[in-house]
C-alpha cells in the first residue's frame, strides 16, 4: 500500500497539522505528525473539560471499532515542557488512506495549558521509534510499526514547506517533491529517536568547519537546535543579533541580511542549505522591527534538533526498513 495526506502548518510555521481519521464512523482530528515521539494520542471525550478549548474530540463510544485496553496508562511530557496522559484503546485509524485497524489510541484524561490553548492541535501523532511509547504496562506500536510491513517500501517521507502546505507520503517516493539526488545516511535508534550525524556545517559563504552535528530529525519541534559554538558563529554573522535573556533566545532584526546555514549530509559532498530568511523565524513585536531566531541553543538536549526549519528546506526520507534517513534539496 502507499498513502499521501497534505499537512497544514499553523501561524509562523510553529507546527504541522495533518487530518487523521479515527473509528468507525471515521472522527477526524488535525493532529501533529511527530518524529520525535512515539505516542499516538488525542483530546477525547474523556478529556478533563476546563482543558479543552475548541480542540475536536475523540469519543471512543460513538465508533463501534473502539476497545478499550483496561488499566493500559500512559504520560508523556515533551521538549517544551508540556505533557498529558490518560486511558488507552484501540480503533482503526487512517492517515493519507493507509488505514491500521488496531492501533493503539491514547485518549488524554488531562492536558497541559500549552495544549489547552492551542485549538487547531487535536494531539499528536508518534513517528519515533516503538522504544519511548509511554503505555505501561505494555509498550504500544506507533502507527508506521503496524504499517510498515503492509507499504509497498517500508518508509515515509516529510516535505515540508515554510508557510505553506506541505506532505507526508507513505511506502513510496515522490520522483517530483525534490531535486537531484536523495543521500542516504544511518540513523542510530538507540534513542527512538531518528538521530544522525552530519559531518560538517557552514555559514553564509565561509569554508565548512570539521564539527559534527550530532542530532534527531523532528519533526514536531518547530525550530533548529544547535551546539553553542555553531550559534554564535552564525548570530555573530548577523548585523544587530542579540541574546534576549527575557526570551531566553536569540534574536534578530527582522530587515537584517541573515546569512544562509549549510549542514552535510554523508561523505560525499551532499549538503543541505536552510536559506537565511528561515532563520528570521517570527516577529515578536507588533512592529515587525525584532525577530525570534529560527536557529537556538540545544544546551541541555545532548543532541541537536532538526526541527521544521531545517526540515521544511529538504525533502526527508524516513526509512524504517534499513534504519537510514534520506536528504534531497528541493
Ligand atoms: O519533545 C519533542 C518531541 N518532538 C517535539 C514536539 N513537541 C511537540 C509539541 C506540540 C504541541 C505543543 C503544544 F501544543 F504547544 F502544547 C507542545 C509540544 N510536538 O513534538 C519535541
Amino acid at each position: 500500500s502507499t498513502g499521501s495526506a497534505q499537512t497544514n502548518p499553523e501561524k509562523n510555521d510553529v507546527e504541522y497539522l495533518t487530518p487523521v481519521s479515527i473509528g468507525t464512523p471515521g472522527q477526524v482530528l488535525n493532529l501533529d505528525l511527530d518524529t520525535g515521539s512515539s505516542d499516538l494520542w488525542v483530546f477525547s471525550s474523556l478529556t478533563t473539560s476546563s482543558q479543552v478549548n475548541g480542540q475536536t474530540l475523540y469519543d471512543p463510544t460513538k465508533s463501534t471499532t473502539a476497545n478499550q485496553l483496561q488499566g493500559y496508562t500512559w504520560q508523556i511530557s515533551y521538549g517544551d515542557g508540556s505533557s498529558s496522559s490518560g486511558d488507552v484503546y484501540t480503533d482503526t485509524v487512517t492517515v493519507g488512506g493507509v488505514t491500521f485497524s488496531a492501533q493503539a489510541v491514547q485518549v488524554a484524561k488531562t492536558v497541559s495549558s500549552e495544549f489547552t490553548s492551542d485549538p487547531a492541535n487535536h494531539g499528536l501523532l508518534g513517528m519515533g521509534f516503538g522504544s519511548i511509547n509511554t503505555v505501561e504496562p505494555v509498550a504500544q506500536k506507533t502507527f508506521f510499526d503496524n504499517i510498515m510491513p503492509d507499504l509497498d517500501l517500508p518508509l515515509f517521507t516529510a516535505d515540508l514547506k515554510r508557510s505553506a502546505p506541505g506532505r507526508y507520503n507513505f511506502g513510496y517516493i515522490d520522483p517530483s517533491a525534490y531535486k537531484g539526488e536523495i543521500t542516504y545516511v544511518p540513523v542510530d535508534n538507540d534513542s527512538g529517536f531518528w538521530a544522525w550525524t552530519s559531518p560538517a556545517y557552514a555559514i553564509g559563504s565561509r569554508n565548512f568547519g570539521n564539527t559534527t552535528l550530532k542530532g534527531i530529525a523532528d519533526t514536531g519541534a518547530s525550530l533548529f537546535l544547535l551546539p553553542s559554538a555553531a550559534v554564535s558563529e552564525y548570530y555573530g554573522a548577523v548585523f544587530g543579533a542579540k541574546y534576549d535573556r527575557s526570551q531566553g533566545a536569540f534574536t534578530v532584526p527582522c530587515d537584517a541580511s541573515a546569512p544562509d546555514f549549510t549542514f552535510v549530509v554523508g561523505d560525499h559532498g551532499a549538503t543541505i542549505t536552510v536559506p537565511g530568511n528561515y532563520i528570521k523565524y517570527a516577529p515578536i513585536d507588533d512592529a515587525g522591527k525584532t525577530c525570534f531566531g529560527g536557529i537556538q541553543l540545544d544546551t541541555g538536549i545532548g543532541f541537536s534538533i532538526f526541527g521544521d526549519v531545517a526540515l521544511k528546506s529538504a525533502f526527508v526520507v524516513f526509512n524504517g526498513g534499513n534504519r537510514t534517513i534520506g536528504w534531497a534539496t528541493k
